[in-house]
C-alpha cells in the first residue's frame, strides 16, 4: 500500500475513518488513493501478449530541427515502459506521434498490429491509447467527476444523433459511465473532491484526476508525460503504486520521466532517447550500468524536470 501518512496536516489518527464517511475533504487535505478498487475492463482483459505498439523507423523534423531521428522500439503488452531522456531529447514528441498530434516525416506507429497512418487524435483514443499531459490539461471550470465524464464519453458508441435515435443504449451509457467515473476517482483518491472544480483542487490531485481522465476513455496503452513533475518523495513513491496497481489491473503503460529513482524502481525496461536518437534500451539495471546512458546525463540534474 502506498504510504498514506505523507504530507500530513497531523491528523493521522483519524484519516482511515475518513475515507469511508461522507465528510467532504478540507481544502489543504490530502486524498487517499484506494488500489483496491476494480478499474479493470473488458477491453484490456485477455489481450494478445507480445508487442502491443510498434515504433518503426520514426524520423520527425520540425524545420531545421530533427527531434526525433529514426527512432525504433516497441511496448510489450502489460509491461511499464520507462521513455527518458535529457531535457530536448524527443520523448514528448515522440508521444505527440503516438497519439495523432504530429505526423512523422517518415517511418511510422503500429497499434495493435494496425498502423496508425494519418488518424485523428480522437480516433486513436478509440483504438485504445490514452496520455496526460506534461502541462496539467484539465477542462478547470468543470468538476473533477465533469472531467473524468468527459474521458469517458470519448469511448461511448452514441453520439448526439444516434442518442436521440437510441435513448435506452444512450441512457446505459451514462449510467456506466457515471459508475465508472467514481470507481476512478475512488481509486485515485478523489472521490470527496468529485463536485470540486477542477481549478480549485491541488495540484497533485489535478495530476492524479489527469490520470482518471485518460483510463476513463478504456485505454488498452496508458501513455504519462512526467506524472510526478512537482511531486515530493512520498507522493512520487505513492505515485509509483498507484501506477504499478494501474498495471497490475491490466493495462500497459508507458512512462515518460524524470526522476530516475521513480524510473528505475516501476519500469519493467527503458528506452532513452538523446539528441532524437534511441541510444539504449533494457531493463532498468542494464541502463543504470550503459555507458552511454551515463554519459547523456553526466551533468544533468536527475530532477532537471
Ligand atoms: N512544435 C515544435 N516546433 C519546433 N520544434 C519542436 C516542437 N516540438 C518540439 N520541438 C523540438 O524538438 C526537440 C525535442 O523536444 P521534446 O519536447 O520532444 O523533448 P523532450 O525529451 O520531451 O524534452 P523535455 O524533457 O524537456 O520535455 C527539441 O529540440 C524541441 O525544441
Amino acid at each position: 500500500m502506498p504510504d498514506t501518512t505523507a504530507g500530513s496536516s497531523g491528523a493521522d489518527e483519524t484519516r482511515g475513518a475518513r475515507v469511508d464517511d461522507d465528510t467532504p475533504l478540507a481544502p489543504d487535505e490530502e486524498a487517499v488513493p484506494d488500489t483496491s478498487v476494480d478499474i479493470s475492463v473488458e477491453e484490456v482483459a485477455d489481450l494478445p501478449k507480445g508487442k502491443m505498439l510498434e515504433v518503426d523507423d520514426v524520423t520527425l523534423r520540425f524545420g531545421g530541427v530533427t527531434a526525433l531521428d529514426g527512432v525504433s522500439f516497441h511496448i510489450n503488452t502489460g509491461e511499464i515502459l520507462g521513455l527518458i531522456g535529457p531535457n530536448g531529447a524527443g520523448k514528448t514528441t515522440c508521444f505527440n506521434v503516438m497519439t495523432g498530434v504530429y505526423q512523422p516525416t517518415s517511418g511510422g506507429v503500429k497499434f495493435m498490429g494496425e498502423p496508425l497512418g494519418r488518424r485523428k487524435k480522437f480516433q486513436i483514443t478509440k483504438m485504445g491509447i490514452a496520455r496526460t499531459f506534461q502541462n496539467i490539461r484539465l477542462f478547470h471550470n468543470m468538476t473533477a467527476l465533469e472531467n473524468v465524464l468527459v474521458g469517458a464519453d470519448a469511448h461511448h458508441s452514441t453520439g448526439m444523433g444516434s442518442a436521440l435515435l437510441r435513448l435506452r443504449k444512450h441512457h446505459e451509457e451514462e449510467k456506466e459511465g457515471m459508475e465508472r467515473a467514481y470507481e476512478l476517482l475512488k481509486f485515485m483518491g478523489l472521490e470527496k473532491r468529485a463536485d470540486e472544480l477542477a481549478r480549485n483542487l491541488p495540484y497533485g490531485d489535478q495530476r492524479r484526476l489527469e490520470i482518471a481522465r485518460a483510463l476513463a476513455t478504456n485505454p488498452k496503452l496508458l501513455c504519462l508525460d512526467e506524472p510526478a513533475a512537482g511531486f515530493n518523495p512520498a507522493e512520487k513513491a505513492r505515485l509509483m503504486e498507484l501506477i504499478r496497481s494501474i498495471r497490475d489491473q491490466g493495462y500497459t503503460v508507458l512512462l515518460i520521466e524524470h526522476d530516475m529513482k521513480l524510473v528505475m524502481g516501476v519500469t519493467d525496461r527503458i528506452v532513452v532517447l538523446e539528441f532524437g536518437k534511441k541510444i539504449a534500451e533494457g531493463v532498468p539495471s542494464e541502463i543504470q550500468n550503459n555507458p552511454a546512458v551515463i554519459a547523456a546525463y553526466l551533468g544533468v540534474d536527475e530532477d532537471a524536470s
